[in-house]
């Protein structure tokens, strides 16, 4: 049976729940329950605070857990990041009164505020800089209009939480984080499974299906601008002069690679999702 932590509030929950459920696992029916069984593909699922799932997995009490890197570097636990999952993505920055400070070495002797000390103290450390920490549960973009720091350190997505704070990023990037599937026995049977099927649903929601017809003339001009995860797959048509092919493009990218098939002369393009997938 492997046992698997999942995020039970707060950014990772929701995706990290939505995710699983895509990837056919039955989670919890009750949004209060602390565990789920789900027999059938013989996993038990944990309900824990996402910042305790690195310590959960790091000691081998959970095989494998849902986490952000940025909470898994700050438990400094044993467990290592396996694959990355695609959302939750944010920066991890300083940030202060416009023009306070410019560069790392100008925090020397300064308090900086954070939810994240292990993480913050070792970046700092690693750059030789020491700093008087001042540790905060969260809403750390207060700390410095509140008067108890003089920069923070935090997790920054569209910058709006440090805008409405008066406050502006400086310095280098502390770290780039998204959500993680992290381990410690990373070669557990049932892992691979796991991680394959959180895989596909990545491929599910990151790529559409892309089918059109194009004149044989045109063909290379065309499979170049969807040249497909391995190749594109091309079926013949009825007219000997024209070819079907059908080819994965990022989502992303939809509106922009049917102007450009049909500027080289495909016609007949048509989009559909992908629901499931296994690479
Ligand atoms: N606005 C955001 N955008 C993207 N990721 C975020 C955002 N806020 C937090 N995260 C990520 O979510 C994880 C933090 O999980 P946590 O449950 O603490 O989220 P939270 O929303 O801050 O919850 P809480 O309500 O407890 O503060 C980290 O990996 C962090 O990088
Ligand atoms: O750059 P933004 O898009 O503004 O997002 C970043 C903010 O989102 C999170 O806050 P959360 O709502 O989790 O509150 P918290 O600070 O109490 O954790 C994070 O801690 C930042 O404060
Ligand atoms: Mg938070």
């Amino acid at each position: 049976m492997l046992r698997v932590a999942v995020p039970n509030k707060g950014s990772l929950s929701e995706t990290a729940a939505e995710m699983l459920a895509e990837a056919g696992y039955a989670g919890r029916r009750d949004p209060r329950a602390l565990s789920a069984l789900d027999s059938r593909n013989d996993v038990e699922f944990f309900y824990l605070r996402p910042r305790d799932i690195a310590t959960y997995v790091g000691s081998g009490a959970l095989d494998v857990g849902i986490t952000g890197r940025d909470l898994l570097l700050d438990s400094r636990s044993e467990a290592r990041e396996i694959a990355t999952l695609d959302f939750a993505q944010s920066t991890f920055r300083f940030a202060a009164p416009p023009g306070r400070f410019a560069e790392l070495s100008d925090l020397a002797g300064v308090r900086i505020a954070t939810s994240y000390p292990a993480l913050v103290g070792d970046f700092l450390a690693r750059n030789g800089v020491q700093v008087t920490m001042v540790g905060l549960d969260g809403a750390v973009e207060s700390a410095v209009k509140l008067g108890v720091a003089d920069a923070v350190a935090d997790v920054v997505e569209t910058g709006s939480t440090l805008r409405a704070q008066g406050l502006e990023i400086f310095g280098p990037v502390i770290l780039d984080s998204t959500a993680v599937l992290v381990s410690a026995k990373p070669d557990l049977p049932g892992i691979a499974t796991l991680q394959r099927r959180l895989q596909g649903v990545l491929v599910a929601r990151q790529y559409v299906l892309l089918d059109y017809d194009v004149p044989l003339d045109h063909l290379e001009a065309a499979t170049k601008i969807t040249p497909g995860l391995e190749s594109p797959t091309l079926s013949p048509l009825h007219d000997p002069q024209w070819v079907a092919v059908r080819a994965m493009v990022p989502r992303a990218e939809t509106n922009h690679v049917m102007d450009e098939l049909y500027e080289v002369g495909a016609r007949a393009i048509l989009v559909s999702a992908i629901h499931a997938a296994r690479i």
